[in-house]
């Protein structure tokens, strides 16, 4: 078992019956739905899922977790995910991936937001090893990049895979891709970026998590903000 592993399933023990859980998206939250579901089959947890994504939602369903529509729920007792950088204060930065906005939104529905992650993911400050996701309106792209480079933001549309067009997210936005001068603290861009129109949603979760779950070496390490 990898860390990675270790705390999707230390996580997965700490569900109690009759929970609404939110489903991440990414390697960590899949082996999360993994060690859930077999709570479910050998002691008969009672919980319903809400999935962030296509892809958390077919692994699911391919191990029969009961899943309720986004769309039907306001509140969820936790959401379960990954992050690709956590800072000191449990800032997160997600997003590498395309599934941004619901992320964010089952985030906030949590009463819970408990993140999962390995020591790669812990840095000194949001953007050090990766540039800010911005998903942005599409005809929108080029007014977003003009207000970020007044924030002194480099910005460029993210590729697709293949690299000969533009990756779209499951929302249909754009991403830009930001890297943001370091002496901008979290705060003020988190602040900031939630007022520049045409940003649909970026990848900053500030003030968010309620537990983090860090798999080190084989040992689980738990923190509240
Ligand atoms: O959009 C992607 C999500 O933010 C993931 O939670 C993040 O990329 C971490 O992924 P993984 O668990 O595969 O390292």
């Amino acid at each position: 078992m990898n860390d990675k592993q270790r705390v999707a399933h230390f996580a997965a023990q700490r569900i109690k019956n009759g929970m609404t859980v939110g489903l991440g998206t990414g390697s960590t939250a899949n082996y999360f739905i993994e060690a859930l579901a077999t709570r479910v089959v050998t002691e008969g947890l009672q919980v319903k899922a809400v999935s962030s994504s296509v892809v958390s939602s077919l692994k699911a369903q391919q191990y029969g977790l009961p899943l309720l529509g986004i769309e039907h729920i306001s509140v969820l007792d936790v959401y379960v995910d990954g992050a690709d950088e956590v800072s000191p204060d449990l800032s997160l930065l997600k997003g590498r991936g395309a599934d941004l906005v619901r992320e964010k939104l089952l985030a906030k529905a949590g009463t819970e937001f408990w993140v999962l992650i390995d020591q790669s993911k812990r840095v000194q400050h949001i953007g050090q090893n990766f540039p800010i996701p911005l998903e942005v309106i599409p005809f929108a792209w080029q007014m977003v990049q003009r207000e970020v480079s007044q924030l002194g933001g480099q910005g460029r549309l993210r590729p697709s895979g293949n690299g000969d067009g533009l990756a779209v997210t499951s929302h249909g936005s754009l991403v830009l891709d930001v890297i943001f001068p370091p002496e901008l603290d979290t705060r003020t861009l988190n602040d900031k970026l939630n007022s520049i129109s045409g940003i649909v949603e970026h990848g900053i979760f500030f003030g968010l998590t309620t537990t983090l779950f860090t798999g080190h070496d084989g040992r689980i390490i738990e923190q509240n903000p």
